[in-house]
């Protein structure tokens, strides 16, 4: 299960970035970006979150925090039994984390790199090497494992890290924007492992800009506007509480009833 309860996250601004009037975001006070504001959210095992926002919203800044890349200024995140902030090593084993920027060494091959990584959560021999298989075949790698990650395509790539984030089979796992830039194939090969996820009651969270993916596979729905978690429940109330059947106009409903209450 995963719980997040009023995390905070702001930045330092230089001096120019401080002083420059061109920022109308509210949360830019004080010498400070206030990226993440007040964001709670759950996901329990057997469900899928996704989490929403328009661009700039505050949800790689969340991801980050979830993963332990960064540490929150205030707030709590416990994730399968672990507090994450007071315990981040323990639970980074549990994490199987996806971001947006993760990189694979260039002159090793696909199958090198999830092996390298895999080694490195101490996995060796046949377990090694069935963990593996079985991942290659299920995010349908094995035509391109022997290619260098340098002359991977972006699709082949992202099913590289894929498999690189989830090879220690994590209690949880966080993908930010898993699907962006692929072709339809892709996707669809993303998709199934996701559900596959969910059937094997491993809970995901992951961000996206695609309604559709929000309806083929979550439970949950978080939307994040300007840094505050401003709904988390699921897809029914998420319609109910946006007063519409599609998803878009519920999005653009609930958005413009916090910002309106601002
Ligand atoms: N290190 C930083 N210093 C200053 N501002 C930052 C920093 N990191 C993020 N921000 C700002 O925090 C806000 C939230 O960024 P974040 O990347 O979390 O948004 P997002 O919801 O993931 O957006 P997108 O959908 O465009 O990927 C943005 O305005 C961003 O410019």
């Amino acid at each position: 299960m995963i719980a997040v309860n009023g995390l905070k996250k702001r930045f330092k601004l230089t001096k120019e970035a401080a002083s420059s009037n061109s920022s109308r975001d509210p949360r830019q006070r004080d010498g400070y970006f206030n990226s993440v504001e007040e964001v709670s959210f759950t996901c329990e095992g057997n469900e899928v979150l996704g989490l929403l926002g328009p661009n700039g919203a505050g949800k790689t800044t969340t991801l980050r925090m979830l993963s332990t890349a960064l540490t929150p200024d205030a707030g709590s995140i416990h994730i399968a039994g672990h507090d994450i902030i007071k315990s981040p090593l323990a639970g980074r084993k549990a994490i199987g984390f996806l971001s947006g920027t993760t990189g694979l060494y260039g002159r090793l091959t696909a199958k090198e790199n999830v092996e390298y990584f895999a080694k490195l959560h101490g996995l060796k021999g046949r377990a090694l090497k069935s963990r593996c298989e079985s991942l290659y075949a299920r995010l349908d790698m094995e035509s391109f494992l022997g290619k260098r990650a340098e002359h991977l395509s972006t699709g082949m790539k992202q099913k590289t890290n894929i498999a690189r984030a989830v090879v220690h089979e994590p209690d949880v796992v966080i993908l930010d924007e898993p699907t962006t830039g692929l072709d339809i194939m892709t996707k669809q090969t993303i998709i199934q492992f996701i559900r596959e996820l969910k059937s094997n009651k491993t809970p995901v969270v992951f961000s996206t800009h695609h309604l559709d993916e929000i309806a083929l596979l979550c439970d949950r729905i978080c939307l994040i506007d300007q840094g505050v978690s401003c709904f988390d429940g699921s897809i029914e109330q998420f319609k109910s509480a946006g007063q519409s059947e599609e998803l878009n106009d519920a999005f653009l409903n609930i958005i413009n009833q916090g910002r309106a209450h601002v």
